[in-house]
């Protein structure tokens, strides 16, 4: 089936996805043998991915003082997150389910940043009560609800104010969330009023400021360029007499799905704080909520052919995986690279690669050249982020198995739902 002819293509994952013998593995456990025992459409994640992202932030921090708070709803399963919580990271968090998944993975509620624009009463209470590190707060009206809610618990709520710098990151309109349109943040130019507010309230504790412009973001200047306002901001702080602790520069560093450039973690690490350095803010703690720089290529999606159909202008590979698996290509236009499990050395053409879902926006992947046969797996790469975490169950489709590959080992770290599961809480009238 396969020969020494065929240019097997280097994953986007590697080293942790490769092929060996012609078929492609995760660590040491090939596919196939993982997709015989669980079936298609399956999420698998390379612990050893998820660590080597982890230790290139940690590297590149070196003795800074710094704390990473993984941006987890970029894939909040519980093994990734005590992967995570084990190496000392903290947790970027945006609802009570996700403080819920921190604290059942063991993560350090002391570590929590929680953000988000529309926290409720209840979801304040709960961070409260765990004593999450921060809230990240990004309305007036919402620095007076916690303020009031802290008050009742006798507390005062420790806060960051979400500035938006409004500075374009260069990336999809609807992953943008640093400019002036976007719903994110307090606009940078009312900042300083916000923070008088702040600092009068009574159940408020000024701790530190924040901002997150946007995800996938592929260059460094965006980031240089919020940052230069955030000092901006600092300084007239510093004369308004409001003490930061801690600076929290978000995530949104962009991942390679192609051939695109992307920012390693160090330079952009080295370049912020050089001016953070410069401008008299080295004694500052750093907070980071990097996401889908942690995990996005650290899973892949794998999915089997059931049909090739051929049309007058189209050819289709009907797979087992849909949209309702990953949702990132029709909703963003995103790009995952599409590998054959086993490839093989026939003759190739182009391939849409679509679901079986009841809309024309359920493709994955479009115009790629592969050799295929009807039952093939293929593997969409580069799906350890926003991958699993965005599956819904659209056509009433139980979402996909996750399995976590460790050397040689694999544990599934999520079975697959049954049509039974999706039926469980719904009633029927009489
Ligand atoms: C507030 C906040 N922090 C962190 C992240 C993680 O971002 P990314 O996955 O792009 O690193 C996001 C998502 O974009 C976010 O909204
Ligand atoms: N879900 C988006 C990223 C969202 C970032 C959340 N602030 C994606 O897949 O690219």
């Amino acid at each position: 089936m396969t020969s020494a002819s065929i240019a097997f293509p280097t994953p986007v994952g590697a080293p942790h996805f490769a092929y060996r013998n012609g078929t492609l593995y995760a660590e040491d456990v090939a596919i196939t043998g993982l997709v015989e025992q669980l079936g298609s459409p399956l999420y698998v994640y390379s612990r050893a991915a998820l660590r080597a992202a982890y230790e290139a932030y940690r590297s590149a921090i070196g003795t800074r003082n710094v704390l990473v708070c993984y941006g987890m709803k970029a894939n909040s399963n519980l093994a990734v997150l005590k992967e995570f919580a084990r190496m000392g990271s903290g947790f970027d968090i945006v609802s009570a389910g996700e403080l819920r998944r921190v604290l059942a993975a063991g993560g350090d509620p002391a570590k929590v940043v929680f953000s988000g624009v529309g926290k409720t009463a209840a979801e304040m209470r709960a961070g409260l009560e765990a004593g999450v590190m921060c809230f990240n707060v990004e309305s007036l009206p919402e620095l007076l609800r916690l303020s009031e809610v802290a008050h009742e618990m006798g507390q005062r709520a420790p806060v960051s104010l979400r500035v938006n710098p409004d500075v374009d990151p260069g990336t999809h309109p609807y992953i943008s969330t640093g400019l002036k349109e976007n719903k994110f943040g307090i606009a940078i130019d009312q900042a300083v009023a916000a923070y008088r507010t702040a600092a009068a309230l009574p159940g408020i504790r000024v701790v530190g400021v924040d901002y997150h412009i946007g995800s996938q973001i592929t260059e460094l200047s965006p980031f240089l360029d919020a940052l230069d306002k955030l000092l901006d901001l600092a300084d007239e702080l510093k004369a308004a007499n409001i003490h930061l602790e801690h600076l929290d520069l978000g995530g949104g560093l962009g991942i390679r799905y192609d051939k695109e450039t992307t920012v390693p973690a160090a330079t952009l690490i080295d370049a912020l704080f050089e001016r953070i350095e410069a401008r008299g803010y080295g004694d500052r703690k750093v907070v980071f909520e990097p996401g889908r720089s942690l995990a996005g290529n650290a899973g892949i999606l794998v999915t089997r052919v059931e049909y090739l159909k051929t049309t007058e202008v189209k050819n289709f590979a009907i797979v087992d995986a849909a949209m309702n698996d990953l949702i990132r290509p029709t909703l963003y236009d995103a790009y995952h690279g599409v590998l054959p499990v086993s490839p093989r050395d026939e003759a190739s053409r182009k391939w849409d690669v679509v679901g079986p879902i009841c809309e024309s926006g359920d493709w994955l992947a479009r115009d790629r050249r592969i050799a295929l046969r009807e039952g093939d797996l293929l593997a969409l790469e580069s799906a350890g982020a926003y991958g699993m975490v965005m599956a819904s169950n659209y056509n009433t489709r139980p979402r996909a198995a996750e399995v976590m590959v460790d050397g040689d080992k694999a544990y599934v770290i999520r079975p697959r739902e049954t049509v039974d599961e999706l039926f469980a809480s719904e009633s029927v009238l009489p």
